[in-house]
């Protein structure tokens, strides 16, 4: 019988291709719904404000820290704030299931707070030489904000055992299918 609530959490070192998959798995399974985080970081040329995030000044984030609207919130790279707003889970988790693409301490926390009514997915790299040729070749970063994310990855991919299941993102395709196997079951068990 399907969950009452499914939370599916894609969490990944920065480049790992989280967001990739994400978008392949939402195409894939139209029930689910996309958690559209909350930032006060610049949107990057490709991104629609209220589609891949709710672009926020510092003020009106932490207006909305204090009136307790973010479920878990972290400031992930240069003090910038990434989070999750408890409005896009509480609907969307009970109507086909929410996924979230969000950082590896977010994911712990939202583990911690959904228990199992959360499946959270590890998105590894094939390797950190790989990583970084991904961040670098995303183009979207500073060769600083690059130094900084793999600095980061490193202290990540010590955490991927702390998760339900890990998923290696060598070949795309192949890890497509690996995680739509694993929300399949999840979304049914
Ligand atoms: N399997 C793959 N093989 C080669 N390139 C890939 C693969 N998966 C993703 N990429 C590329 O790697 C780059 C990083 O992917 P993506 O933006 O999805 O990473 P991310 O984990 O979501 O990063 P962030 O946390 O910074 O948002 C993108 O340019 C994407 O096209
Ligand atoms: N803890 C949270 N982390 C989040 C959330 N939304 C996104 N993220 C993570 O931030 C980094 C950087 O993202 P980028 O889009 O600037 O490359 C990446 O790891 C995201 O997954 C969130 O709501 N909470």
């Amino acid at each position: 019988m399907p969950k009452d609530r499914a939370i599916i959490v894609l969490t990944a070192p920065s480049g790992a291709g989280k967001t990739t998959i994400a978008h392949r798995v939402l195409e894939e399974r139209p029930g689910l719904s996309f958690s559209v985080s909350a930032t006060t970081r610049d949107a990057r040329p490709d991104e629609t404000d209220g589609e891949d995030y709710h672009f926020l000044s510092v003020d009106e984030f932490e207006k909305r820290i204090n009136r307790g609207d973010l479920l878990e919130y972290e400031q992930v790279y240069d003090g910038l704030y990434y989070g999750t707003l408890k409005s896009e889970i509480a609907e969307k988790s009970k109507d086909g299931g929410v996924l979230l693409d969000i950082d590896v301490k977010g994911a712990v926390n939202v583990k911690k707070a959904f228990g199992d009514d959360a499946l959270v997915l590890f998105v590894a790299p094939p390797s950190v030489e790989e990583l970084e040729r991904r961040l670098t070749g995303r183009g979207t970063e500073t060769d600083d904000a690059v130094t900084t994310r793999l600095a980061r990855a490193r202290m990540e991919l010590g955490m991927q055992d702390e998760f339900d299941a890990v998923v290696v993102n060598d070949d795309l395709d192949e890890a497509v299918e690996e995680t739509l196997s694993y929300v399949d079951r999840f979304i049914q068990s």
